[in-house]
């Protein structure tokens, strides 16, 4: 049995066995093959370098030959690459001492070596990582290996190991058959994880290189609670763990009982427990857990799931849909916050140093104009169907939501002029996520008709922590102090210059923070619509004043650690139930 500790990030326990994938691309499967095979196995990765080498010395003549020697020589560096002996001993000792198979060891080794050459920020180099690619790939079609992503063939349950996992491969993952994951990299930030808990797959991220130690099949829990792996567990903690679903299934029973009953407080504070989303068909899962609308739409997933750029027409039946499912309720559109970790489509940015700090979100939007005033065009035509606000994300000055603003007036005009059916008077807010925000925010409150606070970039850009990277994760941390001072900053003034404030990030699903939020004077959140159940027991087992005297306290404090600790124990004191056994 081995157990390995990462970041939890999406709730939930997983068993089954393990289907190990190769970093990217190829994909292929971690495969050991026997010891009596290596020598064969080995034998054929050198037929297959044989034959790629003499590919590439055609490839160099009849280049050279058409375009001249310059041009050869593109050739002639992969064929230095395929001698290079340390490639050779390296590979070698994978399949010799590791017993790895032939296509699996050559995808290890020249992904890592292709890596390691893009990280050093050169565009010669960079080019250097594409001709190693460009090796492995006619090794592999030597080695006749598989080549089809096995994700698109799963007849069977499966836990995903992975070194990483794209937003977008989060969210294409069949659930019917792919139930739960964990991956070597990944923080707890990334929308990796945010789209895990909105497919309600229990995942663990940031664990560090494994994916060499587990073999294809290997049975394997993925505790999202706790954030471990086990791999081969013990009958013991195959018990523990079974006992441990029991316990949780019926607590869900208990909660679902709560789905038609108002998130109030037991003194008589109504709060708005609203859902975050990423795609229309979650709508269901909202309604089911009876949200109050949906506080967050992220809208960018239209271009995460495609390859092509989605017309007004894409955008305005995908939120037709989600607003005419929601009947009524008010549905929070947040315009496109492409960006960073959830970058599709290269097309619309130039590779960047500082991709947090660079053209992404409201400014991409802003850079992008024609592409803004399609989406707002969807979301005004859509607002006819129901209660729609529209949201901007990532606003840092006033110029920028000055110009966003005048865009929608831009649109409305041309709407107008066109005689299209659309609604011009709907809400129009912005995501209080960059301390500039906060700062300003009694101005941008004179502007605005609502604030969204999203904690998972007030985070990032607060404490100077990358959201989706594992090594600094214990940096990221909502609940420090820091953090806590500028959602206190944002509420006061919100609520004393009556502009409606909420928390759409993460922070708000957790039943903890919930209890300090609702002490800071929060009254409307929106979580993954999982978590939903668990914070409307929250909501429904507390006083405002038991609250507001754990805010007091916890202002008090003097780092994240001592937060979580201090709001843990008034859970268990007020909420026991929800306490992870
Ligand atoms: C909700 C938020 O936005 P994102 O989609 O970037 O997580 C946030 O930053 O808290």
């Amino acid at each position: 049995m081995l157990e390995l500790q990462g970041i939890p990030v999406s709730p939930g326990v997983a068993i089954g066995p393990a289907l190990v994938l190769d970093d990217e691309g190829y994909r292929i499967p971690r495969c050991l093959i026997p010891a009596a095979d290596t020598s064969a196995e080995w034998g054929r990765l050198l037929s297959a370098f044989g034959k790629v080498a003499k590919q590439l010395e055609v490839n160099r003549k009849q280049t050279a030959e058409r375009l001249g020697e310059e041009a050869g020589r593109i050739f002639s560096a992969q064929q230095q690459m395929l001698s290079d002996p340390g490639l050779l001993a390296e590979l070698e000792g994978r399949v010799h001492e590791q017993h790895q198979s032939a296509a699996y060891a050559v995808s290890r080794v020249l992904h890592r070596y292709a890596e390691a050459l893009g990280k050093l920020n050169s565009p010669f180099l960079a080019e250097r990582a594409e001709d190693v690619l460009d090796i492995e790939k006619q090794l592999l079609h030597r080695l006749g290996a598989v080549t089809s992503d096995p994700l698109s063939n799963l007849d069977e349950p499966v836990i995903l190991l992975a070194r990483n996992l794209t937003p977008s491969e989060t969210a294409n993952l069949d659930r019917q058959f792919v139930r739960g994951f964990c991956t070597e990299i990944g923080g707890p930030g990334g929308h990796t994880a945010i789209v895990a808990k909105g497919l309600e797959l229990p995942a663990v991220v940031g664990i560090g290189q494994f994916l060499d130690r587990i073999g294809q099949g290997s049975q394997v829990i993925v505790d999202g609670d706790r954030g471990c792996m086990i791999v081969d567990p013990d009958q013991a903690t195959i018990d523990r763990y079974e006992e441990r679903a029991q316990i949780r299934q019926k607590l869900t029973l208990r909660l679902a009982e709560l789905r038609d009953l108002p998130a109030e407080t037991v003194d008589g504070h109504r709060v708005t427990l609203s859902a975050n989303i990423e795609f229309p068909h979650e709508v269901d899962a909202c309604l089911q857990r009876g949200a109050d609308g949906i506080g967050l739409y992220r809208t960018e997933f239209l271009y995460l799931s495609s390859d092509e750029e989605p017309s007004e027409e894409d955008h305005y039946q995908a939120y037709t849909e989600v607003v005419g499912a929601m009947q009524g309720r008010p549905v929070v559109i947040r315009t496109l916050d492409l960006g960073a970790d959830k970058m599709g489509h290269t097309s619309l940015t130039e590779p960047e140093n500082n991709p947090f700090l660079g053209l992404r979100s409201i400014r991409l939007s802003l850079k992008n104009q024609d592409l803004f005033r399609t989406q707002i065009r969807a979301v005004l035509r859509a607002a006819v169907h129901g209660d729609v606000r529209m949201m901007f994300p990532l606003i840092s000055t006033l110029q920028e939501l000055r110009t966003a603003r005048m865009l929608v007036n831009i649109v409305i005009d041309d709407l107008r002029e066109e005689g299209a059916e659309f609604r011009s008077d709907i809400p129009i807010g912005m995501m209080v996520e960059v301390p500039a925000a906060v700062i300003m925010i009694d101005r941008f409150a004179e502007e605005v008709d609502f604030f969204s606070i999203g904690t998972n970039d007030l985070v990032q850009y607060t404490l100077a922590v990358d959201r989706s990277n594992e090594s600094v994760a214990e940096l990221y941390q909502s609940s420090d102090p820091a953090v806590l001072r500028l959602i206190q900053q944002t509420v006061d003034v919100s609520n004393k210059t009556n502009t409606p404030v909420g928390i759409c990030g993460e922070m708000s699903s957790n039943p903890a923070r919930v209890l300090l939020l609702l002490g800071l004077g929060v009254r409307s959140v929106s979580v993954p619509p999982l978590a939903i159940p668990r914070i409307k027991k929250v909501i429904r087992s507390v006083t405002i004043a038991d609250c507001e005297e754990i805010a007091c306290r916890v202002m008090q404090l003097e780092s994240a650690r001592e937060v979580d600790l201090y709001l843990l124990d008034r859970l268990g004191d007020l909420v026991p139930e929800l306490v992870v056994q």
